[in-house]
């Protein structure tokens, strides 16, 4: 199997911009980055990395880095397209991703495995079909579906609380916080991110006291 983690490291997390700035916003996804490439590695599979651009020097992830500067899907389907053995993609803002939720992913069976993401998203497939074509943004869930059912492939969709939970907006940081346990969560910490308990969903505030509350 080939795992693909998609990666825009040109202007990453811009839906966060309303609580980082554009280098908090590159380091905070490089942070979510690293967890996640630590857990596709470590569930027993290697990582390729798909990047929009050449990553910055002193990030040094070992893994192997194609650039391709296309959109997303077309970046994806070049490689769905010269597949000859399964294509897993795995988004690189699932920061509570452990190696035993991706393991139990990768083994799932099916011709086209999806994981939902929060707002309709794709978070990771699984494709075992070779007509199997990528459309995401938007509501590229219900459209993946659709994709399959168009060319006949067995849709099936894997359920799990961490791999749904794909970092984008400030609502997200509440998830981090309490449920992650690598660098992303480490570096909101650091950031001052803290959780706010206001008598209606609990949301993030930022402050810069020291006091840690993370869930040990
Ligand atoms: N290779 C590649 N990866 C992408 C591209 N756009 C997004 N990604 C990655 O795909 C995953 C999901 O995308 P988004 O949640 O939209 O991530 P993002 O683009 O950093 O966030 P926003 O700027 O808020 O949309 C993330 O891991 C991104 O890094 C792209 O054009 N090419
Ligand atoms: C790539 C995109 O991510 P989102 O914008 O939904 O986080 C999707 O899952 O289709």
């Amino acid at each position: 199997m080939r795992v693909l983690v998609p990666f825009d490291a040109s202007e990453p997390k811009t839906r966060l911009s309303d609580v980082l700035d554009r280098r908090e916003r590159a380091e905070f996804a490089y942070a979510m980055l690293e967890d996640v490439l630590s857990a596709v590695r470590e569930s027993g599979e290697e990582p390729e990395l798909l990047a929009t651009a050449p990553l910055a020097d002193e990030r040094d992830v070992t893994v192997p880095v194609t650039v391709d500067d296309r959109p997303l899907s077309p970046a994806i389907n070049d490689v769905l397209a010269g597949a000859d053995e399964p294509v897993a993609v795995v988004m690189a803002d699932l920061a509570l991703a452990r190696p035993a939720d991706l393991h139990r992913l990768f083994d799932a069976d099916g011709e086209v495995v999806a994981v939902p993401g929060r707002g309709g998203g794709t978070n990771a497939l699984v494709v075992r079909h070779p007509e199997f074509r990528v459309d995401y943004h938007g509501v590229s869930f219900r459209d993946h579906r659709k994709v399959a059912a168009r060319i006949g492939a067995a849709f099936s969709v894997f359920d799990s609380h961490r791999l749904a939970t794909d970092i984008d907006e400030r609502s997200d940081l509440v998830e981090l916080l309490l449920h992650g346990a690598g660098h992303a969560a480490d570096w909101l910490d650091a950031a001052g991110f803290r959780l706010a308990e206001t008598g209606g969903r609990v949301t993030v505030q930022r402050t810069d006291d020291s006091d840690s509350e993370r869930l040990k």
